[in-house]
């Protein structure tokens, strides 16, 4: 005879990410009993720490460090299980910081409304109920596999969760998508030792950002050895015994690439298709995402959407902020919204990473803006010193200042450390601080801040 075993808490959370896990810390140490669902157990801590930015940055630092000495596949596998060893300690910590707080229970299974105030997980005699009067939905996003006849049925097709759980190198590797995930695992196979090549749909890599810093960009990946092709219209995937043919299209003639393995990388999906989100009668947009408004209320109103699932920028930081909002909602003034956010900044973790913030030129000069752009390539910059001892020299600095008022609009830093600088130029953004007291401040020495005592002098129009 079927059991069921029924909870009841104050707060839901459905999705150990970063949105959820923050939100349930605070929640439960305001004095909040609070059960959190999480379909998997290898996903507590949710995609970040498990599959998405802490693995890849870590290949990232693996691949740099192989010397060419090294035997690829050996280097590959000792790199995977260093990962393996990371991950699986933020995992366990993950779980025992929160499963181990007298008012917060992890549950292990995936979740399903079955009213506005209700979830099951699991089936049968292990089904359990949960009912709370506030929920928190933060499922996350899945990647999307682009209905390319053959593609989905290919068995070389690997996400990226897939590719980064394998011990074993692919000789060669077709991305579909040169985006920030394509770009990134293009950059560590290459430097791995795996022939890569990028198949991208438009005219030019990295579209949102100003041409002269994408080629910049696109000519160290090509320098690496990566093969890219712009305009590119994959048209099918054959099995082909040990590889995959690629055929695509470009410039009206076709082609084909062959590999051992494919990964899609043309974008993620919010990931709601378990939740019977109809059963709590809460809606989504035309693109799937959970809709909610600038407190990430969802229409009902006792319902919030966190992080990837509610369509924003999928990224863990905003993931987070987003708890920030929500708790603010339920714990303080209620004051915090999503249109608080200024100057957000992002970073592809290519090597040299390229991180970017605010406005391009392009985009200051299609708003009429009265600009000056300071640029200057990190081999010619005197006063960094950083990039010659640490032997990266690749990269340009760029800056985009408003010629009346002295203040920063945005910045493209393709640059050793850059993924840390950015966060300086942000806050200047976001504090009105202007670009001569960011020229003039003092940074210590020998660092990669400190080029900014010299490149926003370097006014070239
Ligand atoms: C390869 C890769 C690299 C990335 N690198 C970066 C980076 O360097 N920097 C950065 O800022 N962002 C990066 N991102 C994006 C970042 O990982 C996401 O934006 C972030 O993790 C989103 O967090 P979240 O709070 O929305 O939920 P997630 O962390 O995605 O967690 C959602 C959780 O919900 C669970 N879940 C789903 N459905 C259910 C259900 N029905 N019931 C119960 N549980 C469920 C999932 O198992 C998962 O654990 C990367 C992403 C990928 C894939
Ligand atoms: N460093 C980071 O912060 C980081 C790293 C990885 C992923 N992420 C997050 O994960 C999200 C998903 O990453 P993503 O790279 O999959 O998506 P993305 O949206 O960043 O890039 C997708 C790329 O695929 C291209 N594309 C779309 N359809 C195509 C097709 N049919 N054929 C060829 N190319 C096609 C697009 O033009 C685009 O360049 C990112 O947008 C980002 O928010 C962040």
């Amino acid at each position: 005879m079927e059991t069921a075993t029924n909870l009841t808490a104050d707060v839901l959370v459905i999705g150990f990410g970063k949105g959820g896990k923050t939100a349930a810390h605070a929640l439960t140490d305001a004095g909040k009993r609070v059960i959190l669902v999480e379909q998997s157990e290898n996903m507590y801590g949710g995609t970040c720490p498990n599959v998405g930015c802490v693995p890849t940055k870590m290949l990232v630092h693996y691949s740099n460090a192989k010397r060419l000495e090294d035997d690829a596949q050996e280097f590959f596998a000792n790199s995977v299980a260093g990962v393996r060893r990371l991950t699986s300690a933020f995992r366990a910590g993950n779980f025992a910081s929160l499963d181990g707080k007298d008012t917060a229970t992890v549950i292990t299974g995936t979740a399903r409304f079955v009213d506005a105030n209700t979830v099951t997980v699991g089936e049968g005699d292990d089904r359990i109920t949960v009912t709370a009067p506030t929920i928190l939905i933060n499922t996350g996003s899945e990647p999307i596999v682009p209905n390319i006849p053959g593609l989905a049925e290919s068995s070389h097709l690997v996400s990226s969760t897939d590719l980064i759980q394998k011990d074993h190198l692919p000789r060669d590797l077709v991305i579909v998508g040169g985006g920030y995930l394509g770009l990134e695992f293009a950059a560590i196979y290459q430097h791995f030792g795996t022939q890569v090549t990028v198949l991208e749909a438009a005219d030019r890599l990295l579209g949102r950002e100003d041409a002269d810093i994408a080629a910049v960009a696109s000519g160290i990946l090509v320098g690496d050895g990566i093969r890219i092709i712009t305009g590119a219209s994959v048209v099918g995937v054959r099995e082909n015994g040990r590889t995959a043919a690629i055929d695509y299209e470009k410039d009206g003639r076709m082609h084909t690439v062959e590999a051992e393995s494919v990964l899609s990388a043309i974008g993620r999906r919010p990931a709601t298709a378990e939740l019977n989100l109809g059963a709590a009668g809460v809606t989504t947009s035309p693109r799937g995402a959970i809709q909610v408004d600038e407190h990430l209320r969802t229409n009902q109103p006792h319902i919030f959407a966190l992080g990837d699932v509610n369509g924003g920028p999928q990224f863990t930081y905003v993931a987070l902020d987003d708890a920030r909002i929500v708790l603010d909602q339920l714990l303080g003034d209620g004051i915090r919204t999503t249109a608080d956010r200024v100057a957000v900044p992002h970073t592809l973790f290519i090597t040299p990473p390229l991180a970017t913030v605010g406005l391009t030129e392009a985009d200051a000069r299609a708003q009429g803006l009265h600009i000056t752009v300071a640029r200057e390539n990190v081999a010619d910059i005197i006063a960094m010193p950083r990039a010659y001892t640490v032997e990266e020299t690749r990269g340009v600095m760029k800056f985009i200042i408003d010629a009346d008022t002295d203040l920063i609009l945005g910045a493209a830093l393709l640059s050793i450390d850059s993924q840390e600088l950015i966060n300086t130029v942000a806050l200047a953004i976001r504090y009105g601080v202007t670009a001569t007291q960011l020229r003039t401040s003092i940074y210590t020495h020998p660092s990669s801040t400190e080029a900014f005592n010299e490149v926003l002098g370097k006014v070239i129009g």
